[in-house]
């Protein structure tokens, strides 16, 4: 598939993704749901015919509305969805729920013909809304596995997953994955718009998931998602938190409101069981601030007083075997990783410890712990996550797009450095996305790296050469400070910054590609323009008489390890 095809659109996503078997609830009892959750709904036309009009579905998106469904119209930064209220109805919305300024205009666009459900807090009703429709209660399954945190979400959802197949394969159920990458129902997968979806698109996948026979489900959850009731109505199993570090500040506005965010996901009435990684202050905090069943794991190895710490670490080939010790059993259990970076055995612990502490009664605990100890369930590919693109020299594609995941990566690389080899680096930061850490992953970048080449991400609708000018600055800056003696460079196109670092480059060196990771396309200012690091990073191999790992890079066959 290229690469302009690998992204569907809300309502393609929406039509693959439709559960099938609806029985859906009427106008009037919906209403009186969210009455009682204390919405203060206000219906209109008050009539007995606009109560019976029955709901099979729900959409916030005009493009995703389908017969029968609930539309759900958001007042946004850009538009009000009631703008776009006839669009839905010709696509079969039978009912609205909105706002009042999106029942003026409902009302300007089309009278009294359809019923509308006025609440203040739109998105936040969204999803109880939604959940009502598709039948979905805190035990309707499938067991929901949430991650969140900084970085590390993608990677230990997929980890999650594998280890919930593992598990699953036993009985015959299948698992679900939704997150940056992809959304998954069994082996059935389509292309993600975001990491985590709107409200009234994870409640139609709940009842997916279980049409398709799904027990469980991994799921990342960004402070986005939380912060715009994405996750509103859904219950977690267990919930599990990886670190805080900057990012999102241009949402969030401070370290303090970002962390708020986050805790909302572990309070009692969202969640069963908390696992919350310690290994920085905001891990105790979130430990401190979580409700109902919270466990906490230290990864760092780090003394103080855990549930879970990981202990006994070893390299083993790329990644690391370690040991989870239980504190109050004394129970060990040893695992691996395969994946490079001590910040996998982090994310690999979590994942483990979230499955070791689920009540769910659709596997055993015995049956956790040895497809711990003897199936390798974290040995996967990651697809643009630490990919191992050649390993002479050492090749890397990475997501690094932020101060701490860039140190991670960096300090992954000079564990494994060998000899004298060098560490070249290309990076670049999106645009129009929290612009205050531009400076310092440059200056991250020379104090880490031996050759550090400055390129292009997503830039978005901002000037590529300023944003590129702005992590110089940064770099220059450090370089100056620390009199340091970093080749540090500016190459544009991103292309030509990836035949750079691979022309420098000798059999013992290691190049990162960090930041884009997985994606296929840059965004300039709305036009896409083609580019996949693993595939672009193979060819340079290749073309330098370099071998690549035998399909590792191929164009969207990039996730072998
Ligand atoms: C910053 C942010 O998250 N914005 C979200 C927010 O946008 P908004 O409030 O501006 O809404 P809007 O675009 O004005 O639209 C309002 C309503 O009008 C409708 N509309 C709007 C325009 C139009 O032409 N037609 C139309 O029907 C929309 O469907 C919507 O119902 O509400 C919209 C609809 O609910 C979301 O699509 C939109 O996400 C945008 C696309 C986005 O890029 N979000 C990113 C930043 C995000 O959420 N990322 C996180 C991960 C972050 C990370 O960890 O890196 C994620 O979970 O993906
Ligand atoms: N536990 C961790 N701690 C710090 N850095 C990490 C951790 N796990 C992964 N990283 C780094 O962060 C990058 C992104 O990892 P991953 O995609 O798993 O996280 P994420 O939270 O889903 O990120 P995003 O929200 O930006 O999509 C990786 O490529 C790696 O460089």
């Amino acid at each position: 598939m290229p690469p302009s095809e690998t992204r569907l659109s809300v309502a393609e996503q929406d039509s693959v993704l439709r559960p099938q078997r609806v029985t859906g609830t009427d106008v009037g009892q919906l209403r009186e749901v969210l009455h009682g959750l204390g919405y203060d709904p206000l219906l209109t036309p008050v009539s007995g015919a606009a109560e019976k009009i029955r709901l099979t579905g729900t959409a916030m998106n005009p493009n995703a509305v389908g017969q029968g469904d609930l539309f759900v119209a958001v007042s946004g930064a850009r538009a009000h969805g009631a703008d776009f209220v006839r669009d839905a109805v010709e696509a079969g919305a039978a009912a609205v729920l909105t706002d009042a300024a999106g029942v003026d205009r409902v009302r300007e666009a089309l009278g009294y013909v359809l019923p509308v459900i006025q609440v203040e807090k739109v998105r936040d009703s969204a999803g109880p809304a939604a959940a009502t429709i598709y039948g979905n209660t805190a035990d309707s399954g499938p067991a929901l596995f949430g991650v969140t945190g900084t970085n590390g979400k993608t990677t230990t959802s997929y980890f999650l997953r594998s280890l919930l197949n593992q598990v699953m394969a036993r009985r015959e159920k299948l698992t679900g994955l939704i997150g940056t990458i992809e959304i998954a129902a069994g082996q059935e997968t389509i292309p993600s718009q975001l990491t985590t979806p709107e409200a009234v698109q994870l409640h139609s996948l709940m009842a997916l998931f279980r049409e398709r026979g799904v027990g469980a489900a991994a799921m990342e959850v960004s402070s986005h998602a939380i912060s715009y009731h994405r996750t509103s109505g859904l219950f977690y199993e267990v919930a599990g938190f990886t670190n805080l570090t900057q990012d999102h500040l241009d949402l969030h506005g401070s370290m303090e409101e970002y962390f708020a965010a986050k805790a909302q996901l572990f309070a009692r009435r969202r969640t069963r069981t908390s696992v919350i990684t310690v290994d920085d202050p905001w891990g105790h905090q979130m430990a401190s601030a979580a409700s109902g069943e919270v466990i906490t794991l230290a990864t760092a190895g780090q003394p103080m007083e855990v549930d879970w710490e990981v202990v006994d670490i070893e390299l083993s080939g790329l990644g690391h075997a370690f040991t989870l010790h239980h504190a109050r059993s004394g129970e060990r259990i040893r695992t691996r990783t395969g994946l490079p970076g001590r910040f996998n055995i982090s994310n690999a612990a979590l994942a483990a410890v979230m499955v070791l502490e689920s009540k769910n009664t659709e596997f055993s605990r015995a049956e956790v712990v040895e497809a711990l100890e003897q199936d390798d369930p974290f040995t996967i590919s990651v697809p643009g996550r630490m990919q191992v693109i050649g390993t002479s020299p050492a090749a890397i594609v990475d997501f690094a797009h932020n101060p701490d995941a860039m140190i991670r990566t960096l300090e992954a690389a000079s564990e494994t450095r060998q000899g004298d080899g060098k560490i070249i680096l290309v990076i670049g930061a999106a645009g129009e996305r929290d612009r205050s850490k531009r400076p310092t992953m440059g200056a991250i970048a020379v104090r880490m790296a031996d050759h550090v080449i400055i390129s292009d991400d997503d830039p978005h609708r901002e000037d590529p050469a300023q944003i590129r000018q702005e992590l110089m600055t940064g770099a220059q800056e450090a370089v100056e400070l620390g009199e340091l003696s970093t080749v540090l460079e500016e190459v544009s196109p991103r292309a030509d910054a990836i035949e750079r670092a691979v022309s420098s480059a000798s059999h013992e060196d290691t190049i990162i590609l960090a930041g884009r990771g997985h994606e296929v396309y840059q965004d300039f200012a709305g036009e896409h323009h083609p580019i996949d690091d693993r595939a672009e990073l193979r060819a340079a191999l290749l073309r330098h008489g370099f071998a690549p790992l035998e399909d590792a890079g191929r164009q969207n066959g990039g996730e072998t390890a």
